[in-house]
């Protein structure tokens, strides 16, 4: 233990452990035999108050704050104790130790922003899959390495705290990745679960309207994000334009000699040429290597702007010489086939039946991305777009009338339902959304409460014709409802084919159906 402390560099061991630490947590309910409980302030308690459960489940020593000495409690004699300024820092350092930095064997690649984490972490991994690179991703659909998903390293946040994310990235490497395509959130960076991994490449999506339940306001929100585009924390830095915190970004790279290239248009990578098709969108990337003609499995322009900047990322680690990256055209043949789930995932439905998409969007922007560009691809036009959604609880209030308000802008009939509630009303969330939708609602718009999830699904469902289109949106891959601290079953996909089949009568088989544009099925 005195070893791993020292290495770390932290100097306030109190009291050595009798026996080794072999692991690292900060949850008392996940300890281990042989853990370091690192008991941590946070927003509701202090991890210190759990330190004795701590040690009854097998924790063999205690890093904690000067405010968590106070809590402690008597420990066994024999139990370990360090005590730091910091202790979320210390932690995240002693993590690296503990598993021998693994992101030092890695290629690191980290995405940041609003909307797009996701489904550009998954292009990335596409990308240099398809160039030959083993590449495992971390972030909102859990951690894969080779296209499978690693069991029992799943966490319910987008970036794991740092004990998880460092194991995890052993893990990887232990596996034969090279590299790793990783969500980097506004939390994670506030919180500093990532420290301390400097990435090769980081990206920048754009930023909007979430979270603000969390962050004080939109300035602090954006300065979260810049943190990861410093020296400090990464090497190279590809912004996306599309939003004006890019620009803004993208400056302060500049003037802090930060490597950075844009992308979007104006930027040094775009997209030119833009064509829908059946499987999703073809073009052009522009960029400083030249032409490259892309064939993306995904539709709308949104989408587009996450492959330019997924390509960029992987042609700046190309030019950073920490990986080869020989050919970009190669690289970008594996956009063709990528699978994001629940995100403008394609229901397979039997004919007669509407277009039923699932998607992720929960913010203003990404419903207005996906509504627009679904609105773009209805059936010669003369088709209907139906959608439902909610807003989830517990999260930043402001984006409710928002968001029914982008409904309202882009859709013919908005049936407003729940998401997850947690602990709020469901019917006082609805409230706002709905509030947002009537105040912006056109002449020859329909807004409607549809109640509770699946009373909802079956009425867009039963609102549609065979030339329609129904968008249910913000629950995408999630595969459980929270409402009142209950998660019970829940997958929109799986619910919309069984209702399909209810209400227009045919037998509907649950899978993919979009061609290239569909993930398989939601997880
Ligand atoms: C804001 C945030 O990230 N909070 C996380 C944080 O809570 P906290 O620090 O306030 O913890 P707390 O409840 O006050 O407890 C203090 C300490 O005591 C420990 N404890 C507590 C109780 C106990 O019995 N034993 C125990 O050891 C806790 O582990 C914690 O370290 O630490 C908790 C334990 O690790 C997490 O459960 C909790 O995340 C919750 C699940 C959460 O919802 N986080 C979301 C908001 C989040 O992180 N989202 C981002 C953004 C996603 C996006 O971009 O859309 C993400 O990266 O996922
Ligand atoms: N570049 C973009 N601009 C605007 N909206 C987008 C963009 N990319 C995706 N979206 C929308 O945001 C939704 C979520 O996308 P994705 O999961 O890739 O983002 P994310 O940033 O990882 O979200 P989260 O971290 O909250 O899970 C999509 O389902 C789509 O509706
Ligand atoms: N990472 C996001 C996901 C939101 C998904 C939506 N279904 C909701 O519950 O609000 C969050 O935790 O805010």
């Amino acid at each position: 233990m005195e070893q791993l402390v020292r290495t770390a560099g932290e100097t306030g061991l109190q009291r050595g452990a009798d026996r080794p630490v072999t692991g690292l947590t900060l949850d008392s309910r996940q300890v281990r035999p042989g853990d370091l409980y690192a008991a941590l302030p946070g927003q509701r308690t202090h991890g210190a108050r759990f330190a004795g459960d701590a040690v009854e489940g097998g924790a063999v020593a205690v890093l904690t704050d000067r405010a968590g000495t106070e809590l402690l409690g008597d420990l066994p004699d024999g139990t370990g104790l360090v005590v730091v300024e910091d202790a979320r820092a210390a932690t995240a350092r002693l993590a690296a130790v503990l598993y021998r930095h693994p992101a030092e064997r890695l290629a690191m690649l980290g995405v940041t922003g609003t909307n797009g984490k996701t489904t550009t972490t998954m292009l990335v991994e596409a990308a240099l899959t398809a160039a030959g690179i083993p590449t495992a991703t971390v972030g909102t659909l859990g951690f894969r390495v080779g296209g499978e998903v690693l069991t029992g390293e799943r966490t319910t946040v987008t970036t794991p705290e740092a004990p998880d994310l460092q194991a995890l990235l052993a893990a990887v490497a232990g596996r034969g990745a090279e590299a790793v395509a990783m969500e980097v959130s506004s939390h994670a960076l506030v919180l500093g679960r990532t420290e301390p991994v400097v990435y090769d490449v980081a990206g920048f999506t754009n930023l909007g309207r979430d979270h603000l339940d969390f962050h004080p306001d939109l300035e602090a929100y954006f300065e979260a994000k810049a943190t990861l585009f410093t020296a400090e924390h990464t090497r190279r830095a590809v912004i996306c334009l599309d939003s004006p915190a890019g620009a803004r970004l993208a400056e302060r790279c500049r003037r802090t000699r930060l490597p950075v290239v844009t992308t979007g248009p104006g930027g040094d990578y775009r997209a030119e040429d833009v064509r829908a098709t059946p499987g999703g969108t073809v073009f052009d990337l522009l960029g400083p290597g030249g032409r490259v003609p892309v064939e993306l499995s995904l539709p709308g322009e949104h989408n587009v702007s996450n492959a330019v900047l997924a390509l960029a990322m992987v042609d700046q680690l190309g030019a950073s010489g920490r990986v080869p990256v020989p050919d970009l055209a190669r690289a970008a043949g594996g956009l063709a086939r990528a699978v994001v789930p629940g995100r403008m995932q394609r229901l397979e439905l039997p004919p007669g039946s509407p277009v039923v998409v699932v998607d992720f969007a929960h913010t203003p922007q990404a419903v207005e991305a996906t509504l627009r560009a679904l609105r773009a691809g209805l059936a010669g036009g003369h088709g209907r777009l139906v959608t439902a959604f909610g807003c989830g609880g517990d999260r930043d209030p402001e984006k409710r009338r928002p968001m029914g308000a982008a409904g309202a802008r882009y859709a013919d009939v908005v049936v407003v339902t729940d998401d997850n509630p947690r602990s709020e009303d469901p019917a006082a969330i609805r409230a706002e959304v709905l509030a947002g939708a009537r105040a912006e609602a056109g002449p020859g718009t329909e807004v409607l409460d549809g109640g509770a999830r699946r009373d909802a699904l079956r009425l867009a469902l039963e609102l549609a014709g065979p030339d329609d289109l129904v968008a249910v949106l913000g629950k995408g891959h999630e595969t459980g409802q929270e409402v009142a601290g209950v998660i019970t079953p829940f997958d929109d996909a799986a619910v919309l084919t069984e209702l399909v089949h209810a209400v227009h009568g045919s037998a509907a088989t649950h899978g993919t159906g979009g061609g290239r544009g569909a993930a398989t099925h939601a997880r």
